[in-house]
């Protein structure tokens, strides 16, 4: 029996996913073997011993402490993409948002009370409404993965000019986007070319306050901002200033901060850029569907911090091997087993940056003497036996 705890609110789509007779799957659940969860905080968290995975139902892992998992030999996974439509479709309504006074509009509409010269009197304080439209301005993305790329298409569609930066674009992004798409050498470009520029890159210790004094100085006049990565990415009180400047003409944010509150040209959303019915189950079936064939097969598909690995069952018993991604580990590994004279059918060896993972399929039962041997290797960091 595998045992999943959950934490955050979780799309009951995914949560069936586990068949309930090998898993039990809960919140406050005791010695779980994975943890599945959105943007709950686990920096203050202590593991459990038993933990051997984490499934982020979304694509940001800022909430995780991968630098500890990774110590731990905790595989941490996300869901890339599957919630990319939801942010893009959000992301066009803070496109509109900041280009017409639809907000302010509104609330001057339900801050009326009945009067019989309505429609006279909304016919001549609409002036103060006129916005601007998107067509024929530029938009600038910042980040063109599985959400950027959308938004920099999106983008086209409206006739807008789109100008992009990512440092490291995969390829899978690259085919995804059109080629009318500029590409920027850098970030100041962008916003020295853009009137409109989207957020759509993860927060490292790199892009903490990326956008700052500095780059919103040589931005575009009447600048609109619109932050649906994450609240971290942007130094605050320099938009604010730009703000007050007049250099930026709105701020649209799904973060809102103690800062930016209440400042009569920030548009705020409460984090709900992947709150859609279709990303909440899309997000935590991909992420129950890749903790099932980790927990069972020791399979990894999408993980932040361990290599992709998969190698179809061969025989009914399995081991998988996480270690530290040094010189001669391998042959270690391989000598015990041959030491106790038992046949690996098939093996597959990944790495990625400092760790590096092993599945090997064995003929038999390798036995407590083989598994404590291996486990004795200095630099293997956690193994699993996984029967059929
Ligand atoms: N508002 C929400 O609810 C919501 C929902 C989903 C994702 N997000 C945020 O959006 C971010 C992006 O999501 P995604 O699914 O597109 O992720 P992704 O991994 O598919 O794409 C991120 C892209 O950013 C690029 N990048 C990294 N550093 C960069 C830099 N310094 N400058 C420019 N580009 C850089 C990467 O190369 C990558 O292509 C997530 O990390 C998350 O923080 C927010
Ligand atoms: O789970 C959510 O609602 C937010 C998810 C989002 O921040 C993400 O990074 O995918």
């Amino acid at each position: 029996m595998f045992k999943i705890r959950t934490y955050n609110q979780l799309s009951v789509r995914g949560l069936n996913r586990f068949d309930r007779e090998h898993y039990e799957v809960a919140s406050e659940l005791p010695h779980p073997d994975a943890f599945l969860l959105r943007s709950q905080g686990l920096h203050q968290e202590d593991f459990p011993a038993t933990l051997k995975a984490i499934a982020r139902a979304g694509a940001g892992v800022n909430n995780i402490p991968l630098e500890r998992c990774n110590e731990q030999g905790i595989v941490v996974f996300n869901a890339p993409g599957a919630n990319a439509n939801a942010v893009k479709e959000l992301v066009l309504a803070g496109m509109l948002l900041g280009s017409r006074d639809i907000y302010q509009g509104m609330q001057f509409v339900e801050s009326l009370g009945p009067r019989d010269d309505l429609d006279a009197y909304l016919e001549k304080e609409k002036k103060r409404f006129t916005g601007t439209e998107l067509m024929g301005k530029t938009l600038g993305v910042v980040g063109l993965g599985n959400i950027g790329s959308l938004v920099a298409n999106l983008g086209l569609a409206l006739g807008m000019k789109v100008v992009g930066y990512d440092p490291a674009i995969s390829v899978e992004a690259a085919w995804r986007l059109s080629s009318d798409v500029q590409k920027m050498e850098n970030l100041s470009s962008v916003f020295a070319h853009a009137d409109y520029v989207s957020l759509h890159l993860p927060v490292l210790e790199s892009t903490r306050r990326l956008v700052g004094d500095g780059i919103l100085g040589g931005a575009r006049n009447g600048l609109v901002l619109l932050n649906f990565a994450r609240g971290e990415i942007v130094d605050h009180p320099a938009v604010l200033r730009a703000l007050d400047s007049g250099k930026m003409h709105r701020y649209v944010t799904d973060f809102p901060s103690a800062e930016t509150l209440g400042h009569p040209k920030v548009l705020h959303t409460p984090h709900i850029g992947a709150s859609t019915g279709e990303a909440e189950d899309n997000c935590a079936v991909m992420a129950a569907d890749q903790l099932m064939d980790f927990l069972e097969n020791g399979n990894i598909r999408n993980s932040v911090n361990f290599p992709a690995i998969a190698l179809p069952r061969s025989t009914p018993v399995r081991l998988t091997i996480s270690n530290r991604n040094v010189p001669r580990v391998l042959n270690q590994i391989t000598a015990v087993i041959a030491e106790h004279e038992i046949n690996i059918v098939d093996m597959l060896n990944q790495s990625r940056d400092a760790v590096a993972y092993n599945i090997i399929d064995l003929a038999e039962d390798p036995g407590e003497d083989s598994l404590a041997a291996l486990n004795g290797i200095d630099e293997v960091i956690n193994l699993r036996l996984l029967g059929a």
